[in-house]
């Protein structure tokens, strides 16, 4: 097993990331963030963007997750091999890149991403939506897969983590199965671990200081 994947095994990634409205968004905080996490005990970080997988790279010696979001809407993490190798090239131990069955906008098969990555000696993490995609994944030469873009291909996002499909790729893959989107509670966290993922990433829950606000806010209003 590569040692980046090794190293995060059956721990807690935090994916320290801001959208481009967030007063947040700012590099130098998401590499406090992830300083913050690692010293929670997280034993990885995701990140997106060149500057921030550079910085947070160079801040600390957990392994890095990195992406490159390239818009919002279909295909948009890490979408080709050139975001890819960008992100490889800042220092990320493993890219993460959309692995579902989607027409991705180069035209290309996620293989050739994947190919791409593994010549420059990272690995991939495949962001999957359902099991035909992680089936699809493993085979075209993911290194890891995650449920990132599960509940994010439809027309509406469902509430909680999709911990079914975590249960039903690690029944089905050899290679390891991250838990990843909309888990909000520990317990979530830990449920994933025991239904069968190698690790759990956490972003908003940890890292959005707006959505946990705006959650008390609610309360405190009723
Ligand atoms: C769908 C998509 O673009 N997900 C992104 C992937 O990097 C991030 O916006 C998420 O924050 C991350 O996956 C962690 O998930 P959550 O924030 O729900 O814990």
């Amino acid at each position: 097993m590569p040692d980046a994947l090794s190293r995060i095994r059956r721990g807690l990634v935090v994916s320290c990331q801001a959208p481009e409205d967030s007063p947040l968004r700012a590099t130098v905080h998401m590499v406090a963030m992830a300083r913050a996490v690692a010293a929670a005990g997280a034993v990885g970080v995701r990140a997106n963007g060149v500057a921030d997988v550079r910085a947070i790279r160079s801040a600390l010696e957990l392994p890095v997750i990195g992406l490159w979001k390239d818009g919002r809407a279909g295909v948009y993490i890490t979408p080709t091999p050139k975001h890819a190798l960008t992100i490889a090239e800042a220092g990320a131990d493993v890219v993460a890149v959309d692995g579902t069955r989607r027409p991705r906008p180069d035209g290309l098969p996620l293989a050739d991403t994947i190919e791409a990555v593994h010549d420059v000696g990272k690995l991939v993490m495949a962001d999957v939506a359902d099991l035909d995609d992680g089936l699809a994944a493993e085979d075209a030469g993911a290194d890891v897969v995650s449920t990132t873009l599960a509940g994010y291909t439809g027309e509406t996002v469902p509430a909680g983590p999709d911990l079914d499909l975590v249960a039903a790729l690690a029944a089905r893959l050899r290679i390891p199965v991250v838990s990843e989107g909309r888990i909000t509670t520990p317990a979530q966290a830990r449920q994933a671990l025991d239904l069968g993922a190698w690790s759990v990433v956490v972003g908003t829950a940890i890292t959005a200081p707006q959505w946990i606000a705006e959650r008390f806010v609610a309360a405190v209003r009723r």
